[in-house]
């Protein structure tokens, strides 16, 4: 990705549209991209979607689907029809659904990016035996991301713990994208699995998102402008451009 793409996403994660109206007015779609996940789109819906598509944000549509393949290939769809950047599935859902993802996606035009969600920032090992999957999150994260890229997906969310191990496994030109990012004097709250900005892109990460320590900050631009500032200390190490023929 070259240096000079936006990395960071940032979830506008609100319990007010208004808030999250008054942000976006802020933000430069040049600096920075947005994730509308399922609490701001639970209360605003597709039509603030493409609103903030229209006013220029490549827009992370962060639903998460996970169900049976028809159900999801048609959600897919539909966020591919609000303009969105980039949409994403659970990786557990398994092969035929990711497939049936792919091959709804494919016949666009111009497909949104379709990302897996491997093991939720949130969990550890402890919560990951709970629900029945015995072992470290960073195995089944590699497992979980394996599958994805084999089914055609064009990346995966991991926290970025695992972006190293997963970038070196999996090559370039597949997509890394990480929540569980703090910077160094942020809260880590419920995230389990964590790393600052710097750290995230030096171990792999393509893009970081970005909630609270920007939504819930005194300043949410300061808070923005220190991560810029800190990623631009990582220079051109998260710089991994990859040919056309390489992709
Ligand atoms: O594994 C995951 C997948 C998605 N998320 C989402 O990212 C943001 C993180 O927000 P913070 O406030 O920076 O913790 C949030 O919208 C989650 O739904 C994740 O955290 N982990």
């Amino acid at each position: 990705m070259p240096a000079t793409e936006p990395r960071v996403i940032v979830a506008l994660d609100f319990p007010r549209v208004e808030s999250a109206l008054d942000l976006l007015g802020r933000l430069d779609p040049g600096r920075c991209r947005v994730k509308i996940g399922k609490e701001l789109f639970t209360r605003a819906g597709p039509a603030l979607v493409e609103r903030v598509v229209r006013d220029g944000f490549d827009v992370f549509l962060d639903l998460k689907f996970h169900d049976i393949p028809n159900t999801v290939a048609a959600a897919c769809a539909a966020a591919a029809d609000l303009g969105v950047w980039m949409v994403n599935v659970h990786a557990s859902g398994g092969p035929a659904m990711l497939a049936a993802a792919r091959a709804r996606l494919d016949q666009l035009d111009q497909p949104p990016l379709l990302i897996a969600v491997t093991v939720l920032t949130s969990l550890d090992a402890a919560d990951l035996a709970a629900v029945g999957c015995p072992g470290e999150p960073a195995d089944r994260v590699l497992q979980l991301a394996r599958l994805a890229q084999t089914a055609g997906l064009d990346g995966i969310v991991c926290s970025p713990r695992e972006a190293g191990g997963v970038r070196e496994a999996l090559g370039p030109a597949f997509r890394l994208v990480t929540p569980g990012v703090r910077p160094a004097s942020a809260a880590q709250g419920d995230q389990k699995r964590v790393m600052t900005p710097a750290q995230a892109v030096a171990a792999g990460a393509d893009f970081l998102v970005v909630g609270r320590p920007v939504t819930g900050a005194a300043d949410p631009m300061a808070a923005l402008s220190a991560i810029e500032a800190e990623l631009a200390s990582v220079g051109p190490a998260g710089d991994r451009s990859v040919s056309p023929a390489a992709s």
